[in-house]
């Protein structure tokens, strides 16, 4: 496992304003980072610095590469779906893999080709007549044949119907992911990628209020869902947040003794959706 990217104190300002206020944060090969945040909470901001496509503060390394100094080095290593990406619309299919075979010289085009037969996407149509579902087969199709070290995907499923967007998380982690690639997706849809993410990053006005592996969440933090007399007693206990459930509460800690929860009704990990609500602002 190697560092892919390093930040340190990063920080974008747009005069007054901090899009990112001084986020230092790790991510290593091999992971599948979930950025999570409200609308203008910053993601774009710190996915457009990791990419060298916006000045900052602070210092950040990307596959051993200064964004903004060795910005062409890095291009050859990474892949970039924006959340306004538009492929050219007047083309045919198989012109864009004509024009993506020319331009990109880690692009393979049987392996894009060999993808698109399991759609309906068919080389001879033109872009701007296939629905929304098969642009998003064709931009995947794009994404898999090209063979880039760090993937980042802005928002990459917007504007989807929910069974086109559980099909293409689904196929870039059984096709695309290889334990060695490291993906980084920014999202509001925090359920559907909840099982497909090694580590997950929260990011709140500018500032990144939590970063950390799947894993340490199960260890790190519990959520108890309790009724009657208990429920108050539970909101006595310093935590995170709190929503109201039939009867009672569901309540968020961390760091705590779970002994002491455990007689006060039931305990599970925090689903990524609910962790995020108590640390953005739930119910105190
Ligand atoms: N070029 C710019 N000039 C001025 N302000 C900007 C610029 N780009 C972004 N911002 C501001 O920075 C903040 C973060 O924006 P950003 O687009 O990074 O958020 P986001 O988390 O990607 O939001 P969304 O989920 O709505 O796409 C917002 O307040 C936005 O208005």
């Amino acid at each position: 496992m190697s560092t892919i990217i390093e930040a340190r104190g990063l920080t974008r300002r747009f005069g007054d304003l901090r899009a990112v206020d001084e986020a230092s944060f790790t991510v290593n090969s091999g992971s599948v980072m979930g950025l999570i945040g409200p609308n203008g909470a910053g993601k774009t901001t710190l996915l457009r610095s990791l990419l060298g496509l916006t000045e900052f503060d602070g210092e950040l390394e990307v596959l051993g590469c200064s964004p903004l100094r060795e910005r062409a080095k890095l291009m050859e290593q990474v892949c970039f779906i924006a959340d306004t990406a538009v492929l050219p619309r007047w083309m045919k299919v198989a012109q864009l893999l004509d024009y993506v075979t020319g331009i990109h010289p880690r692009f393979d085009r049987d392996h894009a080709e060999a993808f698109l037969r399991d759609t309906d996407v068919s080389l001879k149509r033109r872009i701007r007549d296939l629905s929304k579902g098969m642009m998003v087969q064709l931009h995947l199709a794009m994404v898999m044949a090209i063979d880039a070290k760090l993937l980042i995907l802005d928002e990459p499923t917007l504007g989807l119907d929910i069974l086109f967007r559980k099909r293409f998380f689904e196929q870039l982690i059984s096709d695309y992911y290889d334990g060695e690639r490291t993906i980084i997706i920014s999202t509001h849809q925090v359920e559907e990628v909840q099982n497909i993410l090694t580590d997950v990053t929260f990011i709140d006005r500018g500032k990144l209020v939590l970063s950390r592996s799947m894993e340490s969440i199960e260890e790190d933090f519990v959520q108890l869902d309790t009724v009657g007399e208990n429920a108050q007693r539970a909101m006595d206990i310093p935590h995170l947040g709190a929503q109201s459930i039939l009867g009672g509460k569901s309540v968020i800690y961390e760091d705590v003794d779970r002994a002491l929860l455990g007689s006060l009704g039931k305990l599970r990990t925090p689903s990524i959706a609910d962790l995020f609500v108590a640390m953005m602002g739930g119910e105190k």
